[in-house]
């Protein structure tokens, strides 16, 4: 059935809430005191979640955000703020929430389409379960499938031209340096003063594919896997991080995780899906 673009958007927002208010129900414990607060426009649904439990559930709870955003946002929810340069040495949060703009199906993200990736990956990999919440538009079996704006990539405004470069030799089409928005002059500008690169590759083979294929790392067809890329493009002098989550689950490492222990998807339905490592 044809639906106008604005019950579309209002679907996709009907969506987004459904996946965040899931999300935090199977995951946010009582006992939790450390909670990690991501970025973009689903999290806003997470941070509705958490404060209509009301203060009592949330006294002994402190949260750390990911940026300006969900800075503010902890705020004007009337939530504890803390900083993550505060965690002491050996400590982790009990879970971080956190939206994405791609998930394929052994749970590697892009993220980064709203140029908060670097102090997201601090926040995710510094968190006990690392949480992911995003609507159906979000699926794809590999990366750059249904995401083609290419993959963020956060560098030092200085080292932009040579990164351009380099993403060019390594196979990206079209790399661009990610405009500033209407009313800002030159590039944007991310919450710790760096640029944006977005570079689009061809669709990304995953760990999963790798293992059925003789010729391993590098995956069939000569097409590459998303940890053989984000090996390469994460050594580029002036790249400050990128917005590739991947690596080894939470479930498989005790601490330092990039990859989600669960995304939850709220889907066109009104149901929602669940990805986790051993489910997916
Ligand atoms: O840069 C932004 C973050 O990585 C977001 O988590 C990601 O872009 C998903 O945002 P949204 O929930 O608005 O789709």
């Amino acid at each position: 059935m044809a639906t106008t673009a604005q019950e579309q958007a209002q679907l996709v927002e009907t969506s987004k809430r459904l996946a965040a208010f899931q999300a935090v129900k199977d995951y946010l414990r009582p006992e939790y005191t450390r909670v990690g607060i991501g970025s973009g426009s689903t999290v806003v649904y997470v941070v509705e979640a958490i404060a209509a439990l009301g203060h009592d559930a949330t006294a002994n709870m402190s949260f750390y955000p990911t940026g300006a955003q969900s800075e503010e946002l902890i705020e004007a929810a009337g939530l504890n703020l803390q900083y993550i340069s505060k965690l002491p040495a050996g400590k982790q949060l009990d879970v971080a929430f956190d939206g994405a703009d791609e998930v394929d199906d052994d749970l590697n993200l892009i993220k980064g389409g709203g140029a908060c990736l670097w102090q997201e990956k601090i926040v995710a990999a510094s968190a006990k379960q690392f949480v992911c919440v995003a609507d159906f538009r979000k699926l794809a079996p590999r990366l750059g499938t249904a995401w083609k704006k290419g993959i963020p990539i956060e560098v030092l405004p200085m080292a932009a031209p040579r990164v351009l470069d380099e993403l060019q030799r390594l196979g990206s089409q079209n790399p661009r340096i990610r405009p500033g928005l209407p009313g800002k002059a030159g590039a944007i500008v991310t919450d710790n003063g760096m640029w944006i690169i977005d570079a689009p590759f061809a669709p990304l083979l995953h760990a999963k594919d790798s293992e059925s294929s003789a010729e391993g790392g590098s995956g069939s067809n000569g097409r590459g896997t998303v940890d053989a890329l984000a090996d390469r493009l994460i050594k580029i002098p002036g790249v400050a991080e990128i917005g590739l989550f991947f690596g080894k689950n939470g479930l498989e490492v005790a601490s330092g995780a990039q990859k989600p222990v669960a995304a939850y998807f709220g889907m066109a339905d009104g149901t929602v899906q669940v990805k986790t490592p051993g489910g997916v």
